[in-house]
Order: structure tokens, then sequence, then C-alpha cells
């Protein structure tokens, strides 16, 4: 078959699908479909209970709902609490994890030992870097942390094992071993797709997950102390967010199904890559690309404006409609996480002189919001979230653009398992929400009979 045929044979294929998977949208309203499982003003549908994380964009005052600047508890733990208790050590990750898969926050004696168990098991099996990784690279981070993964599940003498001893093991050998991992696969990239250098580094047991990753990336392998302190900040907030959040819901979907530890976290990896997700943070530092290119002058409000309509309009950018890094399921006020980059976003950009592209992440949020919430007529106001400002943070770290959602991922792998942990405990039943059939039921036809 010729390409040409083919391509037009795949034409009329895609014609078949838009055609037949096309749902009336007001069937949705008609039969009360949770559509997104959410309800009518947009709330998530409760489908579960956790002790892992609060996630609060909203107060209950006389049985109404009020919108609230958004708050964000780890075991209970508000995270402001937490990364201003941990602004003298450059552990705070850990002790996040601790606290995360354990229930309370380490005594010095626990966290230096939990340091211990995660330096034992940073290294990757012998020969994995070279037999896998270094094998067939990929452009994508995501897909190589995905492909690992799933190849440990090969490595391990029992992959399917669902005791509690167990699974942990598992999951503290992914927390250990993602850093690696994706600096590893970047490397790769570095190398076979940009023609750089192959800059090999082992970890080292006594640094902390943020050093390393610094290490593990840099030529040099070197790092300043705040360098490291910021990006452990960064771990420390990106760490955990409710059960409800896609990834971490994928986390239980395929939990409940009773499969093994590598298929779950392959599969939480694929959700938080999409761009409506974690995949936002790469997908921001794009859409500022492409705005520095058209917004001439960066004080001008009316051509920020301007550009932004284009993007909710369809017109700039990737034509999604959407204005990455802004809006969130949950919180409306604002995302205490971006609060908290923010304030390191405008600390690093008055070291660096970066003040004037401070400067416009500030005018993109303040109007983005107002312009979201007019031509989306949004029942509550939209803020930035996590992924407005990391990108940029992660910029003035010198951290390549690849590795920007691999960083959430090394993060998120901490509440991915500790939700997973939970979920095995209390023996959960299998995730099964309905889906209502609008189609016709039909009668068979013989292929002779059929005259289309
Ligand atoms: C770690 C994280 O996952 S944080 C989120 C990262 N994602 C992004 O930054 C991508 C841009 N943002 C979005 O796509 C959305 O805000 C989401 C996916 C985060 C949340 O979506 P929802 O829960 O549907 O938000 P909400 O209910 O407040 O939205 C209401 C309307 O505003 C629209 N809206 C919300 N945010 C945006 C945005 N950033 N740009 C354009 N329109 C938006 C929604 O599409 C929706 O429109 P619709 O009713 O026509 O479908
Ligand atoms: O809660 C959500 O829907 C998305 C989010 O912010 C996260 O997972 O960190």
């Amino acid at each position: 078959m010729s390409d040409l045929k083919f391509d037009q044979i795949l034409d009329e294929y895609v014609r078949f699908c838009n055609d037949s998977g096309k749902i009336d949208l007001n069937l949705y309203e008609e039969y009360n479909v949770k559509r997104g499982l959410r309800d009518s003003n947009g709330r998530g549908v409760l489908t579960g209970l956790t002790e892992v994380s609060d996630v609060m964009g909203f107060s209950v005052v006389d049985g109404h709902r009020v919108p609230i600047p958004g708050e964000l508890y780890f075991q209970g733990y508000e995270v402001q609490q937490l990364v201003q208790g941990f602004r003298n050590s450059q552990y705070g990750f850990e002790e996040t994890t601790y606290l995360l898969l354990f229930g309370d926050l380490p005594s010095q004696e626990q966290l230096d030992c939990f340091k211990e168990v995660l330096g034992e098991l940073r290294q990757l099996p012998e020969s994995f870097n070279r037999d896998v990784i270094m094998k067939a690279p990929s452009r994508d981070m995501m897909n190589v942390l995905q492909k690992c993964v799933l190849t440990l599940y090969t490595y391990d003498p029992d992959p399917n094992n669902l005791d509690i001893k167990n699974v942990l093991m598992q999951c503290l050998q992914l927390i250990a071993q993602f850093p690696v991992m994706a600096a590893y696969g970047y490397q790769a990239y570095r190398h076979y797709y940009l023609d750089k250098s192959l800059v090999i580094h082992r970890p080292k047991k006594e640094l902390s997950t943020a050093e390393n990753i610094l290490r593990l990336l840099r030529t040099d392998g070197k790092y300043t102390a705040l360098e490291a302190k910021v990006l452990d900040v960064c771990l420390v907030i990106h760490a955990e967010h409710g059960g409800g959040n896609n990834s971490t819901f994928t986390t239980h979907v395929l939990t409940s199904t009773g499969t093994d530890t590598y298929s779950t976290v392959a599969a939480s990896l694929g959700s938080l890559k999409g761009p409506k997700h974690g995949g936002a943070n790469i997908k921001v530092q794009q859409m500022f690309d492409d705005m520095k290119m058209h917004v001439k002058d960066w004080e001008n409000e009316d051509e920020i404006s301007e550009y932004l309509q284009g993007l909710l309009d369809k017109k700039g950018f990737d034509h999604s409609g959407l204005i990455y890094g802004m809006g969130h399921a949950v919180y409306s006020e604002s995302d205490p996480r971006a609060v908290i980059l923010k304030k390191y976003a405008k600390k690093l950009s008055e070291e660096k002189g970066l003040q004037d592209e401070f400067a416009l992440y500030d005018r993109v949020e303040r109007i983005a919001a107002k312009l979201i919430s007019e031509h989306r007529r949004t029942f509550k106001t939209v803020c930035a979230n996590v992924d407005f400002y990391s990108g940029f943070v992660y910029t003035m770290l010198k951290l390549p653009i690849e590795i920007f959602t691999p960083i959430f991922a090394i993060s998120r792998i901490s509440g991915w398992s500790a939700h997973r942990i939970e979920e095995l405990v209390n023996k959960g039943k299998i995730i099964r929400p309905a889906y209502k059939f609008v189609g016709h039921h039909k009668e068979y036809i013989p292929i002779e009979k059929r005259d289309w």
C-alpha cells in the first residue's frame, strides 16, 4: 500500500472515530453524570478517605462553601509551617517522605536512620544504566522514568508480592532511585541528541535527594548550599496533594486491582506527565518563551492582556485555549505552594538581576486570573497553581526544562507511595465507577448485506 493510500485510509478512520465517538453534551445533564468526577459546582465527587493529606480551597460557613486562601496539610501538618520548620536543614524532603509514609515527623535518630536507608537504596542495579537507560535514550524524561520503572519489575525477585514490607521496600527503592534514573536519562539525551559529552556521576550516600539531583545533573557536580536548599523546598511542596489529584487517584485505581508497584507507579507517571497536571510546568516555561517573542513591552498591561486573550481564544501558543500554570480543581483564592514558590522566585530573581522577568510573571498572574474568570464565567476565582512559578525557579537554578516534570515526579513518588500503602493497609474495594450507555443496541448484519 502506498503512503498516500495509507494516509487516506487513516483519514477515513479518523472521520469514523470523530463521528461515532461524539456524545451530545446535554446528555451529561440529563443523566446527572458527574463529568470529570465533579458535581455541578466543579467539586470533586467524594470517592475515598485518607489521612495522608488535606487540600483546602473552601470552608463551609452557615452551610455555604466560602472560598479561602488555599491550605495544604501533610499528615496534619500545614505545609508552610513544614517549610519554615525545615529552614535550617537540607533534608526537608527526607523528613517529608518519612512523615507521609509513616504518619509523623521523625526524631533526629529516626531521620538519620531513614537517610541511611535511602542512601543504601540509591544505587541502580548493576549495569542498569548501560543496559536500560543508555541503550534507548528518549527525548522525554518522564518516558525514561516509566521505562525504567517497568524494567525494574524484571530485576525484582518478588515483584507481585503485596505484603506491606515488600511494597514498602519497592517504594523506598523507587523514591531513592528516581533522581538517578531521571538524571542519567537526561545525560543520555544530552549526549545522544544534543551531541554533548556524556557525564555520569555516581550518587553519594551522604547527600540529600536535592543535593544528589544537582550533583548528577551538573558537569562539574558542584552546587551551592542555597541552590540545594531551594530545590529541597521545591521537593517538599510537590510531595503530596490528596487522593483526588489525577496521578494519585491513578495510584489508587491501579492499587485497587491488586496489581504490582511498578505497574502502578508507571501509570501514575503517565498521568503526571499530562500538560493539565504536572506537565504544566514545562508548558508554562514554553508559554513564557512564546510570550516574550510576542510582547515587546513587558510593562505594557494592554499588550500582555492581548497576548493572553489570544491564548484563551485558541489563537496563540499551543492553541489549547489554556493559560498554563493558572487554575486549580480545588484552590480558588490561592495555591499555598505557588505562594511559597513566588517568594523564592522573587528572592532568586533579585540575586540574579532578573527582577524584570519576575515582574512579568507577577503581571501575567494577575491579568490571567481576571481574563480566565471573565472568559469562562467560572463560578470561582482562578489563581496561579504550583506549576506557575516552579519552572522560573528551576531555570534560575540552571536546571534544564526537560527535567522540570521529572522533578515533580521525584517528589510526588513519596505521596503516591503513601497512598498505595494506605490503600493496601485498608484492603480497599476495586475502583469501578459506572458509565451510562447512550448508543443504540443493533441487530447483527452479515457482511454481504452491509450496504455502506
Ligand atoms: C499540579 C497540577 O496539576 S496543578 C494544575 C496544572 N495545570 C495547568 O496549569 C493547566 C491549566 N489549568 C487548567 O487546565 C485547569 O485550571 C485545571 C485542569 C488545573 C483545573 O481544571 P478545572 O478543575 O476544570 O477548573 P475549574 O473547574 O476551575 O474551571 C472552570 C472553567 O475554567 C477554565 N479554566 C480553568 N483554568 C484555566 C486556564 N488556566 N486557562 C483557560 N481556561 C481555564 C476551565 O477549562 C473550565 O472551563 P469549561 O467550564 O469551559 O470547561
Ligand atoms: O490537586 C490537583 O488536582 C493537582 C495538583 O495540584 C497536584 O497534584 O499537586
